[in-house]
């Protein structure tokens, strides 16, 4: 055993060791994912590009699909079919593609009559799918839900996709540890939403960039299940690769007995292993946060950022009392958007319309937590004059689980409207979204511009405070409407409780068999080595456009109407769509992108730091390559965007916050830029001085080559399979169900070797 195997190692630290595959100690390690959640937003490419090459799905047994970003949440009395129900063509041409695609590559699949099928980050965990000590990827930020079961969980862009379907592994580089602790005793009407509301208050969007972020400290310890992946989730807003909490009694309680989850034996040697995951007493942590429970009350968003947050007893803020220009235009902005005044008390927030949903905030626990202060108000509570609420379970299981229990009735009596399954207007990819200037109490995550709908503005909640908010018609500190104890009079609220495996009754089966296609599925693709599928990039000498911004979102860059695309290609007029448009003319703007000689710009130089937060959406560089631009230069990047670019032939260029100033001095005057990968260096005009910048030497050198990760993978299917035989024999409760030791031959073993 290697030294650093036995030193002391974090939980992080001992999920990426036993998953590595290979690992050259310089390069990214190729780790193997043991599950893989596919939902129909991120995958068509992915899939289009497995039929392309006639490459299979390497472990069908270990992916799950299903459908949940566009699905409309109306009833389904009278569905009988996806083509018929959803009546907008783009969504309902993502969904039929991932019935087709389910189909064709023999895949495991939830669809909309399956009452099975939610969000994938809620029926992943509902399943046991999620399991600790896993590896565990899907086409979407908030994978990082599953970190909440001690699973190395994360967001990957389509390309990467496309790389687990066909080779159930993936190239990366191993993070930071970082670790936050919150000890001590939530006061009253405190939730997990507010504590991670609250955390990402303290460190930022950008605070997590690069780590892997475990929760630690007695809250966490106490924390259900739900209230666990409530924290992971929003884990990503934080700027993490992931977020953990280590598995213990209570996560070995929620998966016992879930139809994927280890059962018999199996389950005793499973548990036996997932009782050393957790972090060693010594182990290091690169970044400690430490916070204390005691300072955490009901908190909410009042901007466009979720780390833009304050406690409900608090006031907007004030921009004139902030020094540094960036940060006190981003408030200016953020509070123009939002429509709000400065120092507005919060409780003076008046809202339209509130949402109950989301990956955060949809699971049976949200949903009686709403109920509970819905109840303490008595039979006659009311949903206020003038405000809309939605409620949105996050799977079709949690639905019938909350109807068995009686909080349909109690939602439906005060005035919620009860919906099926799915995003909702977390996204609104489906119907379901705000109009301009509406405000929004919302439980989802992100408040981004336009997030839940164009010019919509959201505050981010609690399941309670939303549920406090619809009956007062503004943002309102739940804990007045539950007396000064909330848990006597929540206790005093009685509902009918349930046991979630009175639902869970449907058996875990195996994929069907793939749709033969002549030469394709199954059969490989011998000889498909390194593809030389992508864009190379050399030198690059163009317009630079400066963008004054800090912390720009991938729902800027792109937003969602534009996600509903089968294509990589035709995105350039979608590139920062709301900044381009004006909303109510749909004139062009005087967006830098939309003036000369910035229409041409190749070359995007960004002064703000953490560029590309949030969404994992592949379709951020695309748009921006579709465009024209090959390369963006600012002071930092999201983790996703930068592995999404890199994948795709755009090159982002870390500089220091000055040197990114003064390269955009350079473009407001016009000047070109030119970048050479080779030599690491930015040339300029005007014989102003060279600027050298770093990329690390394997993104440098598949860029150089035009490289794709696929074909290089598939060069290390021995070891890929060697450690396949491994993982039957240590822990085989993750191989699933139909597995026989087989996958389908993508590569032929032992092919040229590859200097990476
Ligand atoms: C569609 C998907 C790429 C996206 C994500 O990665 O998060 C979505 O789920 C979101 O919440 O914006
Ligand atoms: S964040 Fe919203 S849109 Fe994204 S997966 Fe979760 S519920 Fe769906």
């Amino acid at each position: 055993m290697p030294a650093t195997l036995t030193a002391p190692r974090t939980l992080y630290d001992k999920i990426w060791d036993e998953h590595v595959v290979h690992s050259d100690g310089e390069g990214p390690a190729l780790i193997y994912i043991d599950r893989h959640l596919v939902h129909e937003v991120t995958s068509p490419q992915a899939f289009e590009g497995l039929r392309n090459a006639g490459r299979a799905v390497r472990r069908p047994d270990c992916t799950l699909a299903t459908v949940d970003h566009n699905v409309p949440t109306a009833s389904r009395k009278n569905f009988t079919n996806v083509e018929q129900f959803i009546s907008e063509p783009d969504s309902r041409a993502q969904c039929v593609a991932l019935e087709q695609n389910v189909k064709e590559f023999g895949l495991t699949y939830f669809g909309m009559t399956d009452r099975r099928q939610g969000i994938v980050h809620v029926i992943g965990p509902e399943q046991g799918f999620t399991l600790p000590g896993t590896t565990i990827v899907c086409g979407d930020s908030h994978t990082s839900t599953h970190g909440a079961f001690g699973a190395l969980a994360f967001g990957i862009g389509t390309s990467e996709v496309e790389h687990v379907l066909a080779t159930q592994t993936l190239l990366q580089r191993k993070s930071r540890n970082m670790r936050v602790t919150v000890d001590g005793t939530l006061a009253e009407g405190v939730t997990s939403k507010d504590v991670m509301l609250y955390i990402i208050g303290r460190v930022g969007t950008a605070g997590g960039t690069g780590c892997v972020m475990e929760f630690g400290g007695s809250v966490f310890r106490e924390m259900g299940m739900e209230a666990r992946m409530s924290v992971c989730n929003m884990s990503i807003e934080a700027g993490a690769r992931a977020g953990l909490v280590a598995p213990d009694d209570i996560t070995f309680e929620y998966l016992k007995g879930r139809p994927f989850a280890p059962s018999g034996e199996l389950w005793d040697r499973a548990v036996a292993h997932w009782r050393t995951l957790a972090s060693d007493a010594d182990a290091k942590f690169d970044i400690e946060v430490n916070i204390r429970a005691e300072d955490i009350v009901p908190t909410v968003t009042w901007g466009t950022s979720p780390q833009d947050v304050a406690p409900i007893t608090g006031q907007v803020p004030d921009p004139a009392t902030i020094a540094d220009p960036i940060k006190r235009s981003g408030v200016e902005r953020s509070l123009k958007y939002m429509g709000l005044q400065a120092n507005t008390r919060i409780e003076d927030i008046h809202i339209d319309k509130v949402f109950i949903g989301s990956c955060t905030n949809s699971r049976i626990e949200d949903l009686r937590s709403a109920a509970k202060v819905v109840l303490a108000r008595g039979p006659d509570a009311k949903v206020a004059p003038n405000v809309y609420a939605m409620i949105v379970p996050g799977s079709g299981l949690i639905k019938q689980q909350a109807e068995a229990e009686g909080l349909d009735a109690i939602f439906k009596r005060a005035g919620f409207d009860w919906r099926e399954a799915g995003c909702s207007m977390c996204l609104g990819m489906n119907p379901d979204q705000l109009s301009p200037g509406e405000r929004c109490a919302s439980t989802s995550n992100r408040n981004f511009e336009g997030r839940q709908g164009a010019g919509g503005r959201t505050h981010l909640v609690s399941p309670a405070m939303a549920a406090a908010a619809a009956l007062t018609g503004k943002l309102t500190d739940v804990r007045k409407l539950m007396g000064q104890n909330s848990r006597a009079s929540a206790e005093g609220a009685k509902l009918k409780l349930t046991s979630v495996f009175d639902f869970l009754t449907d058996k875990a089966t195996a994929p069907p068999a793939p749709i033969a296609r002549s030469g394709a599925v199954g059969t490989g693709a011998p000889g498909s080595n390194a593809g030389a599928s992508m864009l190379k990039f050399t030198t690059l000498k163009g317009i630079a456009a400066p963008l004054k911004m800090g912390n720009v979102d991938t729902d800027l860059i792109i937003p969602k109407q534009f996600l509903k695309t089968l294509k990589r290609t035709g995105l350039g007029d979608a590139l920062f769509f709301a900044l381009r448009k004006d909303p109510a003319t749909g004139a062009a703007t005087d967006f830098v992108l939309n003036r000369e000689p910035y229409t041409k710009a190749k070359i995007l130089v960004v002064t703000g730091p953490n560029f590309g937060c949030g969404s994992s959406r592949e379709h951020a560089p695309w748009s921006l390559m579709d465009f024209g631009i090959r390369c963006v230069i600012a002071p930092s990047f999201a983790d996703i965007f930068k592995t999404n670019s890199m994948q795709n032939g755009l090159l982002p260029v870390v500089l220091p916050a000055a040197q990114c100033e003064e390269l955009a001095k350079d473009g407001e005057e016009g000047l070109e830029l030119e970048v050479d990968l080779e030599r690491q260096e930015i040339r300029r005009e005007k014989g102003r001085e060279t600027i050298p910048f770093e990329v690390e030497a394997f993104r440098r050198h598949c860029l150089l080559n035009g490289l794709d990760d696929i074909g290089l993978t598939l060069q290390k299917d021995r070891e890929v399979v060697a450690f396949e035989r491994r993982r039957t024999a240590e822990w085989p409760w993750l191989d699933g169900l139909g597995y026989a030791g087989q996958v389908a031959a993508n590569a032929k073993a032992g092919s040229k070797g590859m200097d990476w």
